[in-house]
């Protein structure tokens, strides 16, 4: 609005033309100035230049809006944005239909836990048909550290869908609409991103996953390069991405120890976890936190936390616009996640945020065998 033309507001048309004259072009150029300079500059009385300021002021103003006006607004582009349902009954319901279109959505936790299982469910819930409830469409896959399984992918569908994937040559296709990128280092990663850009636009991409984002930046940080800085750019990039192809787009972050250096900078943090050790040394893994900063947490929607505790994983709904912090019980089996309880468990305080990982090698050693 502000980068309007001083000739294109309705202006009389002489005073008009001494604005341009002066090289006050814009609309926010002539608002910069006081009345007073602008008499000055212009050579004009203050009565003309008082009515100039207030009809450009009038113009370039952002029209009054009501509260039920931006509600409407929000249903509108809701139902045009729309969610990507997990089949997760108990997590819908909490995000109101799914994961959100247009937002970053993170899925943070230990190693082992469950969260490429995760996004290969959600790949393949993008790319099913319309009418068995999918998005029809394709999916951009970034994976980081070569865990894409497409084995998994298909076991997956065929145990979920089996009327889908039991018809001839449904598995392929719906492995086709799936798009594996593999960048070895960031730069490659920013190339691939660039590239992601011209493909959102081109064809019918409906889910961006990132698996996983804090693998790419702890490589660049191996290098001696300052990965977390360089990574700004790629934060602000990737939610434009979501954005403005309103996609649904799920990252992948993990964790590591909050070693001691670092909690001295966050003090308050510092004390709880010190008393918090003394008290109970089997709380020692509520020292985990998720592996990329702050900036990373910021730009995040919504955020789930995949964790274990006394041996059960569950997932957390830690960060929502919309939702309570919940917690629900998982496992894992052939089909993929699944939750034991559709019922969330309220969250309070620091156990919003904490990121448990007690007991996880008992399924990991079970089950942890990785198909590829
Ligand atoms: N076919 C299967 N049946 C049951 N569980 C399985 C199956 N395949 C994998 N899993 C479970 O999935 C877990 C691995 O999950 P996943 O690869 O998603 O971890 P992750 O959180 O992505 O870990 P990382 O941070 O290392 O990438 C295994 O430990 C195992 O418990």
């Amino acid at each position: 609005m502000a980068n309007k033309l001083i000739t294109q507001l309705g202006l009389p048309k002489w005073i008009a033309n001494i604005f341009t004259a002066r090289n006050i072009i814009t609309a926010k150029d002539a608002l910069s100035l006081t009345e007073f300079e602008l008499m000055e500059l212009l050579d004009v009385g203050l009565a003309d230049v008082s009515r100039a300021v207030a009809h450009i002021s009038e113009v370039v103003c952002p029209p009054c809006q009501t509260v039920l006006f931006l509600m409407e607004q929000r249903v509108r582009n809701e139902s045009l944005a729309g969610h990507l349902p997990t089949r997760l009954k108990g997590l819908d319901e909490a995000l109101s239909g799914g994961i959100p279109f247009g937002v970053l959505t993170e899925l943070v936790g230990p190693a082992g836990i469950g969260k490429t299982q995760f996004c290969l469910k959600l790949s393949l819930l993008a790319s099913l048909p319309a009418n068995c409830g999918g998005l029809d469409g394709h999916v951009i896959f970034i994976d980081v550290e070569s865990k894409f399984s497409s084995r998994r992918l298909i076991e997956i569908g065929v145990k979920s869908f089996p009327e889908i994937f039991h018809k001839k040559g449904m598995a392929q296709e719906m492995a086709g609409r799936i798009l594996i990128l593999r960048p070895t280092s960031l730069s490659e990663f920013t190339e691939s991103l660039h590239q992601i850009k011209v493909s959102l636009l081109q064809q019918q991409v409906k889910l961006l996953i990132i698996d996983s984002m804090a693998a790419l930046v702890l490589r660049e940080n191996e290098g001696g390069y300052s990965g977390q800085q360089a990574f700004g750019w790629h934060v602000s990039f990737i939610k434009s991405l979501a954005e403005f192809s309103r996609i649904p787009v799920v990252v992948t972050n993990q964790v590591r120890s909050q070693i001691g250096d670092e909690a001295h900078k966050y003090s308050f943090q510092a004390a709880q976890n010190h008393l918090e050790k003394k008290a109970d040394p089997a709380t020692y893994d509520s020292h985990l936190v998720a592996a990329l900063g702050i900036n990373w947490a910021h730009a995040v929607t919504i955020r789930l936390v995949l964790e274990a505790k006394s041996g059960q994983r569950f997932i957390k709904l830690a960060k929502s616009p919309i939702s309570p912090p919940l917690a629900f019980p998982f496992s894992i089996t052939s089909s993929g996640i699944v939750l034991l309880s559709d019922d969330g468990m309220e969250l309070k305080g620091p156990e919003i945020n904490r990121i448990h990982c007690q007991g996880q090698n008992a399924f990991l050693n079970f089950h942890g065998e990785r198909l590829q």
